[in-house]
């Protein structure tokens, strides 16, 4: 049995995105930007998916949402181009952010420190969520960007955006909120929120990688990344990818409308939740941070006595996709930034595995998988050098319901 459970990495495209992307490729491939009937007749279905976009993240008319390649994209188009137009340009020298930021945010932050700006990386409480009173403590006169997370990809953990949203309205500061995992995920509503722009990327809520965008908030003054021709309103260079924003705006409209929300919480955050209450059944478990204010979908479980990697190759050879952490820093075997960041000691941060479900999984596939994860402890447990296995913590006599 194949059971998917890696969708904060990404997800399966919804067989109705792809239905509505298909045309786009071999009959209207046209370029939105010429002049004949070609290109023109691209048009409705672009209209389409940019109403279901605004009506996603619940933006004014007047918003601008641009397309990028992906939130990676997004993100450093924000922090480089505050950089370029308050900074260098400007009297600003400061930005705000937190230290479990994905690492677009990060490692766009640490490239602007090399170059002389001030940044403050916040840190977490410990259960793994930024206090807005210490974004308002942080802020200073020559502070030119907060950014931070709307839900963090490896927790799952939501973060206090509206509040932080009044502190930097109040400070008169330009708040970014990377929304990535927050999509879908969670009800994003730009204007209840009051944040001038957002992240996000369509393969994280069942459309096609490789397209994204960036929310910009009517009278945000932010200089382009891209330079080029007139697509986007001069905001954003290059060609159109119609077919993949036909599909983000599909799936966008899927996976934001009242009933997919609560299907979300309901269907899949049950589904999360069976599987954590079962892990947790297990002697020396614990749920990194906590369990409240979490996106339905998300957890971070460390497994004592099992090393994360040994444990994803026991689940894969059994069809079972997981992830020790944030697909993009699975290839080095450093601790988890995340857990790291909860003050976790180093051999916990070692044994973090990341499960994240969609509406695509079922019940049956998570009974299977509990059955999995408990072989695997039992079987890696019995092998570790560092785990003091004794009959009490014998996996194999707990009940499993
Ligand atoms: C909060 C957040 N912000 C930005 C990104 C980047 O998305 P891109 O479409 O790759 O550009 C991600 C993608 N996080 C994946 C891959 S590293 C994960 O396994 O957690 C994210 O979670």
């Amino acid at each position: 049995m194949q059971v998917y459970l890696d969708n904060n990495a990404t997800t399966k495209v919804d067989e109705k995105v792809f239905e509505e992307m298909t045309p786009f490729f071999c009959e209207m491939y046209g370029n939105p930007n010429s002049l004949h009937s070609v290109g023109s007749a691209t048009h409705p279905k672009i209209a389409e998916a940019f109403d279901y976009l605004y009506e996603g993240i619940n933006a004014d008319d007047e918003d601008d949402i641009i397309i990028t390649a992906n939130a990676t994209e997004a993100n450093n188009w924000v922090v480089k181009s505050v950089w370029l137009d308050r900074i260098l340009d400007g009297e600003k020298n400061h930005i705000i952010t937190s230290e479990v930021e994905h690492p677009a945010i990060t490692a766009a932050c640490n490239y602007l420190e090399k170059k002389g700006v001030d940044i403050t990386y916040l840190t977490v409480n410990e259960e793994g969520v930024l206090e807005a009173d210490a974004v308002a403590d942080a802020i200073r006169e020559d502070t030119a960007l907060v950014s931070v997370m709307w839900a963090n990809n490896e927790t799952g953990k939501l973060f206090p955006i509206k509040e932080i949203g009044a502190i930097c309205k109040e400070k008169g500061v330009l708040f970014h909120s990377d929304a990535t995992q927050a999509i879908g995920k969670v009800k994003v509503d730009v204007q209840d929120a009051g944040v001038d722009m957002i992240s996000f990327s369509a393969h994280k809520f069942h459309g096609p990688k490789g397209v994204g965008g960036l929310y910009i908030k009517k009278g945000v003054q932010l200089s382009p990344y891209m330079h080029g021709g007139e697509q986007m309103d001069g905001r954003r260079a290059g060609t159109l990818d119609v077919a993949s924003i036909v599909g983000m705006g599909k799936a966008m409209q899927l996976a934001t409308n009242t009933m997919a929300l609560a299907y979300e919480i309901n269907h899949v955050g049950m589904l999360r939740d069976k599987l954590e209450k079962a892990i947790l059944k297990i002697p020396d478990t614990i749920v990194i941070g906590d369990t409240k204010n979490r996106t339905p979908n998300t957890t971070l479980i460390s497994i004592k006595g099992v090393e994360g990697e040994a444990m994803l190759w026991d689940l894969n050879k059994n069809g079972i996709s997981a992830s020790t952490g944030s697909a993009c820093a699975s290839e080095d075997l450093e601790a988890n930034p995340v857990m790291n960041a909860f003050g976790s000691d180093s051999e916990l941060a070692h044994t973090g595995i990341r499960f994240s479900l969609s509406r695509f999984n079922t019940e049956e596939q998570i009974d299977y998988a509990i059955e999995k994860i408990k072989e695997a402890v039992e079987r890696l447990r019995s092998i570790s050098s560092s785990y003091a296995y004794t009959p009490k913590n014998h996996v194999s006599e707990l009940e499993h319901n």
